[in-house]
């Protein structure tokens, strides 16, 4: 269904709403994902949070890049600020997370450093290259929205109260702080806009985007149980 269409049924539909609409049933196995389940009520098992950890530390960095290819990109000064702020962001406090959590489960470094990317890491790395590459605003900004608001979504839905164990309680937080809530709800309005103002093609290639990183969301917390 076009974005078109769609709104025909709802006036007050967003592009966004439209994306996440044809990314289904993906998105909601995701986002409703036994790996989140588990991380929520802090039932899962350290195996399964360590091969993922070693996995997303590899997936960050291409991301960063992609952040730094969405700075270059965005039209103007405000635009290209949210995206440093997030970058600053993810680039201290989450990389400080990542490191003091494979000290806590025993991953050595050569293993987080130099790690053996799964088949699905490796199309993910391909697809936040290939955005970045393309130069296009529109193009980034769908694959970022994917990312963050499937993360927030899943990170908004645990329970209150947080596992005991840092890795699992500081990785829902730090997708459910008010912080990172507010950046993912600027790239909505911002992908709203430029999706709106797309033409038809560059529309039907931004829910492409959509929809294939919410495959591979879905493919990676499933090839963190694949050990
Ligand atoms: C695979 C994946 N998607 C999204 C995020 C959120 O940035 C992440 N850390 N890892």
């Amino acid at each position: 269904m076009s974005f078109d269409e769609y709104r025909k049924n709802d006036p007050e539909a967003r592009f966004t709403d439209w994306l996440r609409s044809e990314a289904e049933p993906h998105w909601t196995r995701m986002t409703t994902h036994r790996f989140a389940r588990e991380l929520g009520e802090d039932s899962l098992d350290d195996a399964v949070a360590g091969r993922y950890l070693v996995q997303d530390y590899a997936f960050v960095n291409s991301f960063v890049s992609l952040l730094g290819s969405a700075i270059a990109a965005a039209p103007a000064m405000p635009s290209k600020r949210r995206f440093a702020g997030f970058a600053a962001a993810v680039t201290a406090d989450e990389n400080d997370f990542f490191l003091r959590s494979f000290e806590a489960l025993g991953i050595p470094e050569g293993t987080w450093k130099t790690p053996e990317l799964g088949p699905v890491t490796r199309d993910f790395i391909a697809v936040l290259e290939g955005a970045g590459r393309s130069g296009s605003y529109p193009h980034m900004l769908a694959v970022l929205v994917a990312a963050e608001w499937s993360y927030l979504t899943w990170a908004q839905a645990c329970p209150a109260r947080r596992p005991q164990r840092f890795w699992l309680a500081e990785w829902i937080e730090l997708h459910a702080i008010p912080e990172f809530e507010a950046f993912v709800t600027w790239l909505r309005e911002e992908t709203d806009r430029v999706g709106a103002a797309a033409d038809e093609a560059t529309g039907a290639a931004m829910r492409d985007s959509f929809r294939r990183m919410m495959v591979l969301e879905e493919a990676f917390f499933d090839a963190a149980y694949a050990g």
